[in-house]
């Protein structure tokens, strides 16, 4: 359960008072998320007929000092017709404040749903909403480097220590040093790059029917390759939950979606196989990670590295996959 700062009805009453956005009403702990506390807070509104809200208190993982580019993106992509709940500011104007030592946010709801089996007007949908942040992102002022790309992604796999990728399968070490290797070593430069979401899976995106009415979780966002968050979502779109099965429609949905937007360059699209390889190992890398060191007795679902460890092989056995 994702709710790791407890908030008595007392503190909240007062944090809620700091926003022009009408008593409390109720406030509800979130149980989906890993990273951060969430609340679902309800409200009488400015105009008393009632409203809701999200409260995030970030926890470690969220540096403060990153939070006016991911709120300040948040409120740009609103701001220019994307599906991004903005933040509301505090009577100061201030998009976050602290409490206790913890930064917090209070953000616009989006109603929908996350889905777990997308169908292919889905994938097209989510293809068409990605390229629409990444062209919406051009005039936003901000930059912030990708802490995970490749030299991210070694640290966390040096992280796992001697032994600790064949104590999650035999195979996986192999496997990872030789394609990290070749990864960083084809890693492209000079495509298009610009404000990325970086981790666009299902559950951070909310649909009612075909529509996108949500993007969510901007905190992995950063500037870099257009291209390869569009790898990233096809990596957490288009297999099923444990990687084994490639879902080709959904793919060939996804990418359509997203060129009608924002057609690929020749450049990019030769890059793609290797960007697809660049994603399954980001995650790949972080899951490995988490998997070895979540203590024992955790809140925290860990999530299996070997599901990316399969679409790593996936993208590798299939370099015509995005011809
Ligand atoms: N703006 C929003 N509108 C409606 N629901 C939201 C909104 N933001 C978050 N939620 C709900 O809260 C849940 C948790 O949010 P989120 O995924 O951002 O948590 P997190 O812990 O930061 O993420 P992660 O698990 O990816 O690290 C979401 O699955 C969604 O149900
Ligand atoms: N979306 C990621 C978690 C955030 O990095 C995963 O499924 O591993």
């Amino acid at each position: 359960m994702a709710v790791y700062t407890h908030l008595g009805a007392e503190d909240l009453a007062r944090l809620i008072a700091e926003f022009d956005v009408g008593s409390l009403r109720s406030a509800k702990g979130i149980a989906e998320g890993v990273s951060n506390s969430n609340w679902l807070i309800e409200t009488a509104g400015r105009d008393g007929q009632g409203a809701r809200f999200i409260l995030t208190v970030y926890e470690e993982r969220t540096e403060v000092s990153d939070l006016p580019f991911f709120l300040g993106l948040m409120d740009h992509l609103s701001d220019h017709a994307c599906p991004v709940p903005a933040t509301i500011h505090d009577r100061q104007g201030q998009a976050f404040r602290t409490l206790d030592g913890k930064a917090l946010a209070l953000i616009e709801f989006l109603p929908g749903v996350s889905v777990s089996q997308p169908t292919q007007g889905q994938a097209r949908a989510v293809g068409a909403a990605l390229a629409r942040v990444h062209l919406a992102g051009g005039d936003f002022a901000m930059r912030r480097a990708n802490t995970l790309g490749p030299a991210g992604w070694r640290e966390l796999i040096d992280g796992c220590g001697a032994g600790g990728l064949e104590g999650i399968d035999p195979a996986l070490g192999d496997l990872v040093r030789r394609e990290l290797a070749e990864i960083e070593a084809q890693w492209p430069a000079g495509l298009p790059s610009g404000v990325i979401h970086a981790d666009l899976f299902p559950d951070n995106v909310l649909m009612l029917g075909d529509e996108v009415t949500g993007l969510i979780d901007f905190y992995f966002a950063c500037t870099d390759l257009f291209a390869y968050d569009v790898a990233v979502t096809h990596a957490a779109w288009c297999f099923d939950a444990t990687g084994t099965r490639f879902d080709a429609a959904l793919s060939a949905a996804l990418l359509a979606g997203y060129e009608a937007v924002r057609p690929l360059s020749p450049a990019e699209h030769a890059a793609l196989p290797l960007l697809a390889r660049g994603a399954a190992m980001r995650f790949l890398a972080s899951r490995a990670y988490d998997w070895l060191h979540t203590p024992d007795g955790a809140l925290v679902t860990r999530k299996d590295p070997m599901a990316f460890a399969r679409r790593l092989q996936f993208y590798r056995e299939n370099p015509g996959l995005f011809a």
